[in-house]
């Protein structure tokens, strides 16, 4: 179940079930702007420590414009093992700044620069934040993308495993400029609503429309050669599809 912004909006959408009464959408709500908050908080201290100025990133997270989302996830317990390798839920980076992450059910790895994987402790009352794409990109790779998976060792495949993100991501408008720490002039744009366009073009094709046309056309596979100059976490994805194919 997804939740997104801007506030105030969850009653309107189609797909929340009856039991989302007002007074727990109201608790939802309440929830998602504290999240809000925290990620503000945190994008001041990424800025100040880099010698930025203190709203640097937080200036570009303007909470009245639809951008975060907080889901609530299940991952349903199996009757018997998936053949193969298949973890409950593949390898990946997030794509936006900060996953602010809220589970008491372990099973979540992230993977190290050396391609080795290592759990994360599920700690009482702690939120576990990963670093998305567009903050790598924004950094310059000085802050890294969390390549992570959840998988099936820690919570046995007979019991529902369940989670809750809080996916930030920054104004489309954006610009995730490499030289953004220098203040240089910028010899090269590109503003998350390109990457968050290569993004669902390469998780849902090219998303063919009913006219025939495509969504995700020209301009694509420029940002995608970009990207993959930039090597962010993700370029093995990145690497193994084409957005032409
Ligand atoms: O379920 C979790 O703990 C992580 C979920 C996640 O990584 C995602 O939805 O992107
Ligand atoms: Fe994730």
């Amino acid at each position: 179940m997804s939740f997104g912004l801007p506030a105030g909006e969850l009653s309107k959408s189609d797909n929340i079930h009856s039991w989302w009464d007002a007074d727990k959408l109201a608790e939802i709500e309440s929830f998602k702007h504290q999240c809000n908050d925290l990620n503000l908080k945190i994008m001041s201290c990424f800025a100040v420590n880099m010698g930025l100025p203190g709203d640097f990133f937080s200036a570009s997270h303007k909470q009245e414009l639809p951008g975060n989302t907080f889901k609530i996830i299940k991952y349903p317990k199996m009757d018997k093992q998936p053949e193969g390798f298949i973890p409950r839920l593949s390898e990946h980076t997030d794509w936006g700044s900060v996953t602010l992450l809220f589970t008491e059910s372990p099973g979540l790895e992230i993977r190290d620069p050396n391609n080795q994987w290592h759990e994360v402790p599920v700690i009482p009352g702690a939120i576990t934040i990963n670093i998305g794409d567009a903050l790598s990109l924004w950094t310059g790779k000085m802050l890294k993308s969390t390549m992570h998976r959840i998988s099936w060792d820690k919570v046995p495949r007979s019991q529902d495993r369940y989670s809750m993100p809080y996916f930030v991501h920054p104004n489309f408008d954006t610009n995730l400029r490499l030289n953004a720490r220098s203040g240089e002039a910028d010899d090269q744009e590109l503003t998350y609503s390109d990457y968050y366009k290569v993004r669902l073009r390469l998780t849902w094709g090219s998303l063919e429309q009913k006219d025939g046309t495509k969504k995700f056309g020209d301009g694509d596979n420029k940002t995608l050669e970009y990207l993959k100059m930039l090597g962010v976490a993700n370029a093995g994805t990145l690497e193994s599809h084409s957005v032409t194919a």
